[in-house]
């Protein structure tokens, strides 16, 4: 059983015209991207577990569910910060922890510079929050540290990720969960996303490399 979803939807297509689009503007970017993850969002949080209440209406009781379990919000930086609000208003319970990586830039390969998470109390179910999957280098690095940290379900919510990093992800964790908003077909040979929208965090951040 494939444990990745494509989330097909006019929205979701619609949202994506605006970041694919080289001439958005910064904020039209974050805007659509935030669009985009509350999209994600309710597709990736759709099973999570619930355990029944009661509440007190103005008018009568009313058999209600809750959230059962711990959640985690694990933005990658940058780029994952992008992501982290909309989540927020859909779980505002959650708990965020931060992992700082960045892709050196002649070998693709990940290379990490924040990692904060304490020794104990790893959430019951972490959504790790990145709108690039591109290698899989990043985010396989993030997974195997949230395994060592005690973190029993893993859910990987992306925008754009390209099939050769959504096959490497699902050949070393077949046991973690992938929700994107599009499957891009390849990488160029700076290893990026082939349509694909660019560098993610420079848009948001509005921090072009190249002038
Ligand atoms: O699947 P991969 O090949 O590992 O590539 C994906 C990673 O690359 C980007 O981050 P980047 O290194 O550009 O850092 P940034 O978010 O600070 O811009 C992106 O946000 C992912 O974290
Ligand atoms: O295409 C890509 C690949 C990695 N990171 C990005 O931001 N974009
Ligand atoms: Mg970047």
């Amino acid at each position: 059983m494939s444990l990745l979803t494509k989330i097909d939807h006019p929205l979701v297509e619609h949202h994506l015209c605006t970041v694919r689009d080289k001439s958005t503007s910064c904020s039209e970017f974050r805007t659509a991207i935030e669009r985009l993850a509350v999209l994600v969002g309710v597709y990736a949080t759709e099973d999570l577990i619930t355990q029944p209440t009661t509440i007190q209406t103005p008018i009568a009781a009313a058999n209600c569910h809750k959230l059962a379990m711990p959640i985690g919000l694990v933005p990658i930086l940058r780029a994952g910060l992008g992501m982290v609000h909309p989540l927020q208003n859909l779980l505002p319970d959650a708990s965020v922890w931060h992992l700082g990586l960045y892709r050196n830039e002649e070998t693709a390969e990940p290379v990490g510079y924040y990692d904060k998470l304490p020794s104990r109390g790893a959430p019951s179910v972490a959504l790790v929050l990145d709108p690039m999957l591109a290698t899989g280098g990043s985010v396989e690095m993030v997974i195997s540290r949230l395994k060592s940290w005690g973190v029993n379900e893993i859910r990987v919510l992306s925008i754009i990720a390209a099939q050769p990093g959504i096959d490497r992800v699902e050949r070393d964790f077949p046991d973690v969960k992938l929700y994107v908003a599009a499957i891009d077909p390849e990488l160029n040979e700076q290893s990026f996303i082939v349509p694909g929208l660019g560098d993610a965090g420079d848009r948001i951040f509005d921090t072009p490399q190249n002038g």
